[in-house]
């Protein structure tokens, strides 16, 4: 018989990564990437002089189906394999990634009347300008005991779809007036390649708040944020809610001759990036923890049983891997933060010596930084450069550096923002295990683990845990390959669920990062400073954060 194959598409922050997958041995036989020709849309719009405000984050849904236009050939090109052997294709997004459509599914963006309102655009994942909205909504909830508060931590975060929601109805009317739906952008991809209006549970149930059994919030409390948004879920968020693995539909003959392949070859719903991983590298039972890390970090745990503790973003049944509570909790930067010092404040003579020894700046960074020992530098940064969303999910919280002298050095304070992100990342996990979410291992998994083999150790080290790394680069596209042959089904030549794709194709490298006794140690001081500092600038001790975000605020107005 002849090989079978699935094309999993990755819709990260900056590009769409695509991957051929051989489902008979798991092996990735051509990936292509293609950078979204807007990039992050953050200080004007396309083709206007429309300034945005602080803290918005937009994107142009034309670049999604670029990477459909160009990728997939490409790796069909690269490979030589036959459309036909392509049984399924999956896709993973960025969420909550959001836009207001017209009756006919077309982006409001996309239409000359429209495109001057920035509300009518793609809202990112990272658009945090709807924090006023999210404390309104958390106040409201909290008030109203709202049950499904409890399943995110007690708070709903600005990223989401109801606070993005809400945002366009407060500041455009007409906009939100005008739009027949609001869509993730992972269902609507998946809408123009199926023709099928169908949205997955994973973003459903993680980012619009929808429980397999309670549904969306309700009316009356929909009512009671504003009359204007009572019927949210029943018209604007409409459409039935599947599954992962489930076929959405078949590939529609305008995009069979767009992408090269077959028409009808079957399409998953869509799913997030991070939760895509999970199966990816092998991840189908409860106490792993799986840390996917790029611009952000997600980190994603199963347990047989729901609980509810401050700090876990949410926990959706059947969100992650079908038959398991899957929980999430994230930090909002963390390949952004050292992104932030490469290209904003590393001193030209690091770019100068970078390029001289043909390293990127990243990498010239991590070999002199690794030079270093834990707790040499004198410095301790908080991990808040894009706020912070757990434990605290506060998108008005900050960055800081404490202990900077006039001998400080470039390569000491990469280190501390390294060590900062690990410093998060392990009050998440205090805050699965106190919460009652064992944590017995962990996994590792997006674009940094196998770009910076510092960040990994001092993530082992901080933590005291054993870390897993992928085996794959494109762990988000090899998940949403697998969810693509899941929904091809094994008359196909494909896979009867996600447990059994991981069975037979997922995997880890044999090498792992351990924890180094000596550094645990030092880290764990350094941990309690950094726990000090955390919940002084978080909780109350200091609001200064939020009075000079204020300032800025009102200064650019
Ligand atoms: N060597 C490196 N060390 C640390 N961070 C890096 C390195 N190379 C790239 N990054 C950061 O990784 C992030 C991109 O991660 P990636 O997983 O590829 O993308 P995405 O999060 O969009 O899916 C960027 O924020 C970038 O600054
Ligand atoms: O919020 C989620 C997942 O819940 C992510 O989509 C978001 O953090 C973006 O992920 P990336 O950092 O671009 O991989």
């Amino acid at each position: 018989m002849k090989r079978r194959y699935a094309i999993g598409i990755d819709y990260g922050t900056e590009s769409g990564r695509v991957l051929l997958v051989d489902l008979s041995t798991g092996e990735e036989v051509a990936t292509h990437v293609t950078t979204y020709s807007h990039g992050v849309i953050d200080e004007k719009l396309p083709e206007t002089s429309e300034k945005l405000g602080h803290d918005w984050a937009l994107q142009h849904p034309g670049d999604y189906i670029d990477v459909l236009r160009q990728s997939i050939p490409e790796v069909l090109s690269q490979s030589g394999v036959q459309p036909e052997q392509v049984i399924g294709l999956g896709i993973d997004f960025t969420a909550c990634t959001m836009m207001p459509l017209d009756s006919k599914g077309t982006p409001l963006c996309l239409l000359a009347e429209w495109k001057d309102n920035p509300h009518s655009w793609v809202k990112l994942w990272k658009h945090h300008a709807a924090q006023d909205e999210a404390n309104r909504i958390n106040e409201a909830a909290a008030q109203r005991k709202e049950k499904f508060l409890l399943r995110y931590g007690g708070k709903l975060s600005s990223e989401w779809m109801l606070a993005k929601a809400w945002q366009i109805l407060n500041e455009a009317p007409d906009v939100y007036e005008h739009a027949d739906l609001l869509m993730e952008a992972a269902d609507w991809v998946v809408m123009q390649l199926t023709g099928e209006l169908v949205r997955n549970s994973c973003t459903a149930g993680y980012k619009s708040v929808w429980h397999k059994r309670d549904g969306f919030p309700s009316r009356d409390f929909l009512r009671s944020l504003d009359p204007g948004l009572e019927q949210l879920a029943d018209t604007k968020l409409r459409g039935p809610i599947k599954k992962l693995g489930t076929r959405a539909g078949g590939l529609t003959d305008e995009m069979a001759s767009l992408t090269g392949l077959i028409p009808g070859t079957a399409v998953a719903v869509g799913n997030i990036d991070a939760h895509a991983m999970v199966p990816a590298v092998s991840v189908v039972t409860p106490g792993k923890l799986v840390l996917t890390m790029g611009t952000s970090t997600c980190h994603l745990i199963l347990s047989d049983n729901e609980v509810h503790a401050e700090g876990i973003a949410g926990v959706v049944e059947d969100g992650i891997i079908p038959g398991y509570y899957g929980y999430e909790a994230g930090q909002s930067a963390v390949g952004d933060i050292f992104a932030w010092y490469v290209n904003e404040a590393a001193p030209i003579d690091v770019k100068r010596q970078a390029s001289e020894t043909g390293m990127s700046i990243h990498e010239w960074l991590e070999r002199e930084a690794a030079k270093l020992s834990p707790g040499a530098s004198g410095l301790l940064a908080l991990d808040w450069w894009n706020g912070s969303r757990s434990v605290l999910m506060d998108a008005d919280l900050s960055g800081v550096i404490v202990g900077l002298t006039l001998q400080t050095r470039p390569e000491e304070i990469y280190r501390a923002l390294l060590e900062a992100t690990a410093y998060g990342t392990r009050a998440i996990i205090d805050t699965f295990t106190q919460g009652g979410v064992e944590v017995n291992e962990l996994y590792a998994c997006g674009g940094l683990p196998q770009r910076n083999r510092l960040l990994m150790q001092i993530y082992a080290d901080v933590t005291g845990k054993e870390i897993k790394i992928a085996d794959t680069a494109q762990t988000g596209a090899f998940g949403a390959a697998m969810f693509g042959a899941v929904a091809a089904g094994t008359e196909k030549g494909g896979f009867g669920s996600i447990v059994e794709a991981a069975e037979k194709i997922a995997r880890v490298r044999e090498e792992t990062f351990k924890p180094i006794e000596a550094n645990v140690r030092i880290y764990d001081r350094l941990y309690s400073d950094y726990k000090e500092l955390h919940d002084y600038f978080g909780r109350g001790g200091s609001d200064v954060m939020k009075r000079l975000k204020a300032m800025k605020t009102n200064n650019s107005r």
